[in-house]
């Protein structure tokens, strides 16, 4: 069985499959490969009109989310996987890429397209060697290809379609089917590996973990060989990047044309076949980056490794230089960075943009009046309003929360587009406006996770100090004074002790969020060796509350501010859990309660570094060995804009900022804490633990 040898090499190693489909994990678990899972988070929104050929697109898509965990995993899981795998399945009918569908209709037009034809299912395969050096630098062998394989459907009735669509199968599903399940009933025949329809191809995979492991000429321990051209079914070029002098980055790539398993290689109309890849060695490749495949001096053609010169390896080299140090990364020159730039605005032949060309950057550019409409309309309780009382039209509205008609109806409009408002037609085409989902569980103020306060607070506090983000960016500082007209060294200081309304405001704000949060930091490490924990800044009480809840031994004392903790029973007026106990003091005058575990959740993000390490001194002095520190904090990753916009937010607001996972271990270990984990809990916050050493 040719995976048994090449299990053996992976024995040991970190293999990591990029990806949330169930099918991929049970086919690699079935096939007795161990891995840890990590869906990606790459948005698959590459342009399709960017590519030649259908495969080219499911390739380049299994690319860029391997890419996106291999970059990721050292910052969120302080760990660099060995293998991780990305795979992407699409269907192709009459030369239009089917993906999964957005909706029963979509589904809809999808299977009909299908009905009674021939189809092709392409399955993209990316596989990255990560090859961790002593300088951390990492060194990346990307090995990629697609299999095709043909599946024929029946010629399916409107009842045989809508039946089908209202099981729900098609959902989730490339195409709007499942060949392995209730689909399987649409389909005559299929040409090829059955496996790559569901989504992942088992047997060509098996192959090329046998080139890299069993057949390459160097092992790949050591350095990053050229994957050999198979002389298999499949056609292979090798293609390998001369690392740029200044980094260690290799990649050699392989994108292998596969034919129908059982059948002679020969090539397909609308697929480059070997020699054409051969040959076309100055035209634009098909990915959407502009490749242009430099044959270098001495290699013969299909023998040696090509020179790969394309703006994709200038962007993975932009990403492996944040991998080193985000504060030092430097990008290189700005063609790279206008080639990379380039690729999601393509000029058309006739020079004309097209509006899914500008999308994105509309998108970013609106972001704020978005922004701003929502808190708005939570301002205005409009929310509320409609929970109590749905259906309204722009008039009843207006009416109650005293606004004009005019204004309201333009509210609720974008209310509706955002996704928060739903709207159906009344007498005489009058909408009727009632809460959607997102507003039901997050934005009336009585929601378990109502979200309002916090939204109240970025309306009132951090809308305001964003307006002045140039000056931030200027200075460097935060922008109190000129957006309150107070100078405040210490954030808290001033804000719990000004007005009581203030105090109040941002009060909710940090309760909402813990509330959102709570239970996944609670949750995130096994804590049961622990008895007593002391939440530093712990607010209302929130998070402890969660805390005692998933952990029955533990005991919680929240530490925070006199004129918080005063406030804290404001937020549980009903709470009888005598594990929580608060105590007012604060963390940098005031000696530290005992206790076993200090947790420090969206706190250091509000202080500079050296404020940091005087607050770790406070614990490490308080802490014995054994003891441990858990961080709750959104972990700058390079990747999720959440993270560095925050870490903006702290800019106008604070004198802190937001860190790396790695950032947090480097600074816990200067105060003798040491075995360090994180757990990226797919929540606003990641969470990391460490154990006193001595
Ligand atoms: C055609 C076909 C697709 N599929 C599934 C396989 C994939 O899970 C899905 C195609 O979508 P993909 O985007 O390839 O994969 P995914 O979104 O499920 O997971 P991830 O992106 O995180 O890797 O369709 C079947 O299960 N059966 C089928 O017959």
């Amino acid at each position: 069985m040719v995976l048994r040898p090449v299990i053996s090499k992976l024995l040991g190693k970190l293999v990591v499959l990029a990806s949330s489909s169930p099918r991929r994990l049970e086919i690699l678990h079935n096939a007795g490969l161990r891995f840890e899972v990590v869906p990606s988070w790459f948005k698959e929104t590459l342009d399709k009109g960017l590519f030649k050929a259908p495969y080219e697109y499911a390739v380049e898509t299994a690319k860029q989310k391997a890419l996106e965990v291999a970059r990721r995993m050292p910052f969120k899981h302080l760990k660099t996987p060995d293998i991780v795998i990305g795979a992407d399945t699409i269907v192709t009918v009459d030369g239009k890429i089917l993906e999964k569908p957005v909706d029963k209709d979509d589904a809809y037009r999808m299977l009909s397209s299908l009905s009674g034809k021939e189809h092709s299912v392409f399955t993209g395969v990316a596989i990255i060697l990560c090859h961790e050096k002593e300088n951390e630098e990492v060194d990346y062998q990307l090995i990629d290809f697609y299999e095709e394989t043909k599946v024929k459907f029946a010629d399916l009735s409107e009842d045989m379609l809508w039946e089908y669509i209202n099981s729900g199968e098609p959902m989730d599903k490339a195409g709007g089917y499942g060949i392995q399940a209730l689909g399987g009933m649409l389909v005559e025949y299929v040409h090829g590996d059955f496996l790559n329809v569901v989504g992942f191809p088992l047997n060509h995979f098996c192959k090329q973990l046998d080139l890299i492991y069993n057949q390459s000429t160097s092992s790949t321990d050591q350095e990053c060989p050229s994957v050999h051209v198979s002389n298999s079914s499949s056609h292979a070029t090798s293609t390998s990047t001369q690392p740029p002098p200044k980094m260690s980055t290799q990649f050699s790539h392989s994108t292998s044309s596969s034919t129908k398993r059982n059948s002679e290689p020969k090539p397909r109309p609308n697929s480059p076949s070997a020699s054409q890849t051969h040959h076309t060695n100055d035209s634009p490749s098909f990915s959407p980056v502009h490749k242009v495949m430099k044959k270098n001096s001495n290699s013969e053609v299909g023998e040696g490794s090509w020179m790969l010169v394309n703006s994709l390896s200038k962007r993975i080299e932009i990403q492996s230089a944040e991998l080193q140090d985000p504060e030092k990364a430097t990008l290189p020159s700005t063609p790279s960075r206008g080639q990379a730039i380039e690729l999601n605005v393509t000029e058309h032949e006739d020079g004309e943009l097209k509006k899914e060309d500008l999308e994105q950057i509309t998108e970013l550019m609106d972001g704020f009046k978005a922004s701003k409409a929502l808190f708005t309309a939570s301002e205005l309780c409009i929310f509320d309003l409609l929970q109590s009382r749905p259906g309204l039209d722009a008039a009843q509205v207006a009416k109650e929360i005293k606004a004009s008609v005019k204004g309201t109806e333009r509210l609720l409009e974008a209310c509706v587009s955002l996704g928060l408002l739903k709207s159906k037609d009344g007498m005489h085409h009058n909408p009727l406006y009632e809460n959607a989902d997102l507003a039901v569980r997050f934005l009336r103020s009585d929601a378990p996770f109502s979200l309002r306060g916090y939204i109240q607070h970025c309306n009132s506090t951090v809308w305001p100090l964003f307006s002045h983000l140039e000056s931030a960016v200027r200075e460097g500082t935060n922008q109190r004074e000129r957006a309150f007209g107070k100078k405040s060294d210490d954030v808290f200081q001033d804000t719990y002790y000004n007005s009581q309304e203030v105090k109040l405001r941002f009060m909710k704000a940090m309760h909402s969020i813990a509330k959102v949060t709570g239970k996944a930091v609670a949750t995130a490490f096994d804590l049961s060796n622990f008895k007593t924990a002391c939440d530093l800044g712990g607010c209302t009480g929130a998070l402890a509350y969660e805390l005692t809840k998933a952990h029955p031994g533990l005991s919680v004392t929240v530490f925070d501010l006199p004129a918080v903790v005063e406030m804290s029973e404001h937020f549980y007026p009903q709470q009888k859990d005598n594990r929580v106990s608060f105590v007012a003091g604060d963390f940098f005058q005031d000696e530290l309660p005992k206790a076993d575990l200090y947790i420090l959740a969206r706190v250091l993000h509000d202080w500079p570094d050296e404020k940091v390490h005087i607050l770790l001194t406070e614990i490490a002095d308080a802490a014995a060995p054994g003891c441990a520190v858990l961080i709750a904090e959104t972990m700058l990753d390079g990747q999720t804009p959440y993270s560095a916009l925050q870490s903006l937010n702290m800019l106008v607001q604070t004198e802190g900022r937001e860190r790396t996972a790695s950032k947090y271990a480097e600074m816990l270990r200067k105060h003798r804490f040491g075995k360090t984990h994180v757990v990226h809990t797919k929540n606003f916050l990641d969470a990391v633990i460490s154990i006193k050493i001595s």
